[in-house]
């Protein structure tokens, strides 16, 4: 009898909040919405020492913290979410670490594709983002899987970064860049055409096609330059993330722990955001 009590009571609760929460959204998208937030998830080590749980316990919850927050953006109708869920740098740490941050990666990524997912609930497409090359077989082949599971989905994307860093993005975009431009003279030697003269106005213009082709070779090609990145734990260093996507993005760092992050720190960032998009219109003007 306590226990029908019991759940009923949770399941009035959860659909009040669901309502509630469903109105302050209806509010918030009055205003000018981002269509892609990215999250720097730091502070789940710190998460379990501060409660005197194992290491692991801290990156469970944060991996809960995921969830929800893409629960968030779905519901907001942001098309885009990106995380960073493990750097390059993060093969630095101890062998048992790395190990245990694989092995997670692994069950979560298995648990997204089962059918009950949230994954699959509200129609996400999942990318996985980085040097996919570095990461260990069993891994790799699961990340590959959940891209082709998910690819008719189309109500909005998870973008994963792993064994990523910016610098290496942007190093792999120029090298692939370079290569085909090398291709192109190559072809255009062989078809034995004759040099044009070399104007500034043509100089330009290859600038501008440079620029164009290493954005075209990122690994992040496929979504628009977040509009909003959330670092967790109060820290403002970028730590080699999106360089080259964040020239417009205006970055929030609440000082909670990332497993602690909840509703009313999205809430907070987007209307952070509204507070500077008639700036951010201005400066894109003038570009
Ligand atoms: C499949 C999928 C989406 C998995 C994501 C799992 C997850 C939550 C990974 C976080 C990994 C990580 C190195 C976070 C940084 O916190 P930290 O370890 O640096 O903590 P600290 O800042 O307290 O040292």
């Amino acid at each position: 009898m306590l226990n029908t009590i019991d759940g009923l009571a949770r399941r009035l609760i959860g659909s009040s909040f669901f309502y509630m929460r469903r109105f302050l959204f209806r509010i918030l998208c009055v205003g000018s919405m981002p269509n892609h937030i990215a999250f720097i998830l730091d502070g789940n080590r710190r998460y379990a020492k501060k409660r005197n749980m194992a290491e692991g316990t801290g990156h469970r919850a944060g991996f809960l913290a995921v969830m929800s927050m893409l629960k968030y953006c779905y519901e907001l109708g942001v098309k885009y979410m990106t995380i960073y869920a493990f750097s390059i740098d993060n093969f630095k740490r101890s062998r048992e670490e790395v190990q245990f941050l694989m092995d997670l990666m692994l069950e979560k990524i298995e648990g997204l594709l089962k059918q009950e997912s949230v994954i699959n609930e509200y129609g996400v497409r999942i990318h996985f983002i980085g040097n996919l090359q570095l990461l260990d077989e069993p891994v790799r082949v699961a990340a590959e899987k959940a891209m082709q599971a998910t690819a008719n989905n189309t109500n909005s994307n998870l973008l994963i970064c792993v064994a990523y860093s910016s610098t290496d993005e942007i190093l792999h975009a120029a090298q692939a860049s370079c290569q085909g431009k090398w291709n192109e003279i190559q072809e255009l030697n062989t078809n034995r055409s004759q040099n044009a003269e070399i104007t500034e106005e043509k100089l330009e213009l290859d600038h501008v096609i440079k620029l164009v082709d290493i954005e075209r070779h990122t690994y992040m090609r496929l979504a628009p330059d977040p509009d909003i990145l959330i670092r967790t734990s109060g820290e403002t260093r970028l730590s080699d993330f999106l360089l080259w996507q964040t020239t417009n993005c205006v970055l929030y760092s609440p000082k909670v722990l990332f497993p602690e992050i909840g509703l009313r720190h999205l809430v907070w960032a987007v209307l952070n955001f509204q507070r500077h998009y008639p700036h951010l219109q201005k400066i894109k003007k003038q570009l």
